[in-house]
C-alpha cells in the first residue's frame, strides 16, 4: 500500500498540494483528474521523489518504509517508476539497449518483442535510436513498453495518452490490463474519459486538493459537471472540499 499522509506542498509561496491524505491499495487501478494546474504532475514528483519535489510536507510511505528522504533511484530501487507526460530522449542507444537499461536488466528477446508487439510496435524498432528520429507516439510506446518489462509496484503514468492516437486506446487498456495482471498499482494521471474509464478508482483533484472519490463513472460523471464549467480553477466555489478548507 502506498499512503499518502497530509502532503503539502508550496512554491514560491504559492500553495500547490495541501494536506492530500490518500490510500493506493495494492494491484488497483487508479485515475486522478483535474483540470491543468490544479497538482497532479506535482503528486507524481512527489510520489517519485524527483528533485525540485523532495521539500514537502506530510510524509509518505511504502507499505512501512517511510519515502520521505529517499531519492528517485531509492524509489525506483523499492518499485516505484514514473512514466512521463513528454517521455525522455537518449542520444546514442537503441530500443533494445534502452528496454534492457542498457544491460542492467536482463530480459529475454521474447520478452522485449512482446511487450514491443504489447504496445504496437513491430521488432524491427530494437535497431532504432531513442531520439528525435523516433516520433513522439512512438517514443511514448516505448515507455510504457518499458514499464511493462520492469513490472514496478507503484507506477504512476502522467497522461498515459500523450501524443497517442485516439484509435490506440485499445492499445493502452492492453498495457494497464498487463500491468494490473502483473500484479502493479497503477496510478494514471487523465483529463480523457477513456483513460478514467480503466481505472478501479477515481479521484478528482482541484486546487491542490482531493475534491472527491468514488469510480470512474462517478467522478468522471462529477468532473464533468463542475469542472467543465469551472471558472474558479485552483479555487474551487460552492463545493464541500473532502477535509474541509482549512490549508
Ligand atoms: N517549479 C514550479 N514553480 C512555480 N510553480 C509551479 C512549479 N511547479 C508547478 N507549479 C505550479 O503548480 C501548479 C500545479 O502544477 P502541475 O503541473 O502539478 O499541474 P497539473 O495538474 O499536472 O496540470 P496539467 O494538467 O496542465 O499537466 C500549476 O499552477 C503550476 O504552474
Amino acid at each position: 500500500m502506498l499512503t499518502l499522509k497530509n502532503i503539502r506542498y508550496e512554491k514560491d509561496k504559492r500553495v500547490i498540494l495541501r494536506n492530500m491524505t490518500i490510500e493506493f491499495e495494492d494491484g488497483k487501478v487508479y485515475a486522478m483528474l483535474g483540470n491543468n494546474g490544479v497538482g497532479k504532475s506535482t503528486l507524481a514528483g512527489i510520489i517519485m521523489g524527483l528533485e525540485n519535489y523532495r521539500d514537502h510536507g506530510g510524509e509518505l510511505y511504502l507499505n512501512n518504509t517511510p519515502l520521505k528522504g529517499l531519492g528517485v533511484f531509492e524509489r525506483a530501487k523499492l518499485g516505484i517508476t514514473l512514466a512521463l507526460q513528454e517521455p525522455v530522449r537518449f542520444e546514442g542507444i537503441t530500443i533494445g539497449e534502452y528496454l534492457n537499461l542498457g544491460g542492467k536488466l536482463r530480459f529475454s528477446q521474447d520478452e522485449i518483442t512482446d511487450a514491443l508487439k504489447l504496445v504496437g510496435l513491430s521488432r524491427e524498432y530494437l535497431a532504432r535510436y531513442v531520439d528525435t528520429t523516433l516520433s513522439g507516439g512512438e517514443r511514448k510506446r516505448v515507455e510504457l513498453a518499458s514499464v511493462v518489462l520492469i513490472r514496478p509496484k507503484i507506477v504512476i503514468m502522467d497522461e498515459p495518452d500523450s501524443g497517442i492516437d485516439i484509435m490506440s486506446n485499445e492499445m493502452i487498456k492492453s498495457v494497464v490490463k498487463r500491468l494490473r495482471d502483473n500484479g502493479s498499482t497503477v496510478i494514471m494521471i487523465t483529463h480523457r474519459e477513456e483513460i478514467a474509464m480503466m481505472a478501479d478508482e477515481a479521484y478528482l483533484m482541484c486546487g491542490g486538493r482531493i475534491l472527491a472519490s468514488g469510480t470512474p463513472q462517478e467522478i468522471v460523471a462529477f468532473y464533468k459537471k463542475l469542472c467543465d464549467s469551472c471558472n474558479h480553477i485552483n479555487r474551487p466555489e460552492g463545493i464541500k472540499i473532502q477535509g474541509g478548507e482549512t490549508e
